[in-house]
């Protein structure tokens, strides 16, 4: 699907004046067979791009939600390598980007040219790695340009300006903006003057720039969409999926 899809995808958000929604799931939560009608649902409720979690034993900056879920996805043995082989069996089926999200180990123990192979192969857009800085992503993202998979980058609160510059000058697919201080996970509300920054890395950004971590209404998605390209929701929809209450997601979106 490559990275070119995933720009195509945001092209039509805009044209359409909406927001892009970024709908965050856990792959192997529940079972690695749910895996492809969990996908097509999102698709039908109308997210924009999907981010794809690996379980992963230590997964630092996960919040409560996302590391329950984890632990049931680790509970069912699926690896990183059978989660990209599964994808890749329904490629052709689905027509929603989809970005990876894993750590460094898990690619590191594949090899990092083998694991761009397994995403291509996979029709995979994009790749986030939250535990590798900008400084330290060359050797991840060299193999994974080579195939037009876009290796995505975050920029936090407590970024510099020069920081977030050189972070968004040549970013590729979208620019991770994380809006609170800490681990993921539904927060009550955000800094008075988040949507200022937000609207400051977007007006530097050749990629649209979404916020996520703490973003569970619609409300917020709307509130912080308006400031930047859009959003990512990650715990409120691994939480709805494990409850069995998967239709309620198209309520998520503005
Ligand atoms: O769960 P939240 O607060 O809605 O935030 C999204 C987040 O879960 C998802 O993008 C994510 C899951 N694990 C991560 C690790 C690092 C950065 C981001 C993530």
């Amino acid at each position: 699907m490559t990275k070119f899809k995933m720009a195509e995808a945001f092209q039509k958000v805009e044209r359409e004046g909406k927001k892009a929604f970024t709908a965050y799931i856990m792959a192997g939560d529940g079972g690695l067979h749910r895996l492809k009608e969990t996908i097509l649902l999102l698709e039908k409720s109308g997210v924009t791009v999907i981010e794809m979690g690996i379980p992963f034993s230590d997964p630092v900056a996960d919040g409560p939600v996302i590391q329950e879920a984890g632990k049931r996805a680790l509970k069912e043995k699926v690896t990183l390598t059978q989660i990209l082989e599964e994808l890749a069996s329904f490629k052709d089926e689905i027509s929603v980007p989809i970005v990876i999200m894993t750590y460094a180990n898990p690619v590191f123990k594949v090899g990092a040219d083998h694991f761009a192979d397994l995403c291509e192969k996979a029709g995979v857009s994009g790749v986030i790695i939250p535990d590798v800085p900008m400084e330290e992503e060359e050797e991840f993202k060299e193999p994974l340009a080579k195939r037009d998979i876009a290796m995505i980058r975050f920029v936090t609160l407590t970024s510099s300006d020069e920081r977030i510059a050189e972070t968004v000058k040549d970013a590729e697919g979208f620019v991770y903006a994380v809006t609170v201080n800490g681990i993921t996970g539904a927060r009550a509300g955000f800094a008075g003057d988040l949507s200022a920054h937000l609207s400051r890395i977007a007006e530097q950004s050749p990629v649209p720039v979404l916020a996520g971590f703490g973003v569970s209404s619609k409300e917020q998605a709307e509130t912080l969409g308006a400031a930047c390209g859009g959003v990512i929701v990650g715990s409120k929809i691994v939480q709805l999926l494990h409850e069995g209450k998967g239709s309620e997601i198209k309520q998520l979106i503005p």
